[in-house]
């Protein structure tokens, strides 16, 4: 699925007629809702998701921000109360069909959340746990896995030397770039972050936000943020969700600099949320 956009609109979200060029959607949702038992938690929501961007999605608390990222990879559907309608297309299948192997989105697109949660083992068992699961065995393709998903993530250099170590000894800014790594080790299409660095120091914020950016080029990233500077300076587009609705979805630029819904404005402005 592609759409046609102008290469500025591409760049800093204004509508002209300038060179055109091609963007493939990654996900597209369409017209979709989700109840909590009887709870209204997403209401209409049409939202495409663009290759090699990053997308933010911002919003005050409860809005339905991590509800939203979790049906991207459908583990929403833990919850048993959960019940939807629309549609939501993964390069162009839909994912809530019936027939849709969830297995294809376990392997495509991989989840980083807000506060690191490695598992209990060697970093290097970490990184090599997904390909493992994936059936492959061989020492010297696991340690090329390793170095290439560690260095993706920025920090080879720092683990290089305790690879046997466990990963509970790393500093939580360490640990979610461990997570990153281990995202990578199994060649995601699409990565997920649900606040990845809320709970990290302003260094590893830094490093993070600096990866994501590196990231962007190999991947497609959306990421859910509670904070706004973050979202202006790594993501592409934004989407502003407000009680349960996208109210604003453009480029990071305009809809910080100029957005077209007085309730974008009130947010970022800091009048409410
Ligand atoms: N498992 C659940 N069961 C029932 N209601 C839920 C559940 N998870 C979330 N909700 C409700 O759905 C709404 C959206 O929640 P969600 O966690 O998606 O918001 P959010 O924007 O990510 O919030 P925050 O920024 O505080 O993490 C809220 O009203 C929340 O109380």
């Amino acid at each position: 699925m592609q759409i046609v956009t102008s290469m500025r609109e591409s760049m800093n979200g204004t509508s002209t007629s300038d060179t055109p060029v091609e963007k493939n959607m990654v996900y597209e949702t369409k017209d979709f809702h989700l109840w909590y038992g009887d709870k209204l938690a997403l209401k209409n929501i049409n939202l495409p998701i663009y290759e090699n961007e990053v997308t933010a999605i911002i919003g005050p608390s409860g809005c339905g921000k991590s509800t939203y990222i979790k049906t991207l990879n459908r583990m929403v559907e833990l919850v048993p109360t959960v019940r939807i309608s629309g549609d939501i297309l993964y390069r162009d299948k839909s994912i809530l069909s019936k027939t849709f192997k969830v297995e294809e989105l376990r392997t495509s697109v991989g989840m980083v959340f807000q506060k690191p949660n490695p598992f209990p083992k060697s970093i290097y068992d970490n990184i090599a746990y997904g390909p493992r699961i994936h059936g492959i065995r061989n020492k010297k393709v696991l340690d090329e896995i390793v170095e290439k998903s560690l260095r993706g993530a920025a920090i080879w250099d720092e683990v290089k030397d305790r690879l046997k170590e466990n990963a509970y000894g790393l500093s939580g800014g360490q640990q979610q770039r461990i997570c990153i790594a281990r995202c990578l080790a199994i060649e995601p299409d699409v990565i997920l972050m649900d606040e990845p660095t809320s709970a990290l120091d302003p260094i590893s914020t830094m490093k993070v936000e600096e990866l994501v950016q590196e990231l962007k080029k190999e991947y497609s990233i959306v990421i859910v943020t509670h904070n706004m500077q973050q979202a202006a300076r790594i993501s592409d587009r934004t989407a502003f969700f407000l009680n349960g609705e996208v109210i604003e979805y453009t480029a990071t630029d305009k809809l910080f600099s100029n957005p077209s819904d007085k309730r974008t404005e009130d947010y970022i402005t800091g009048r409410f949320g």
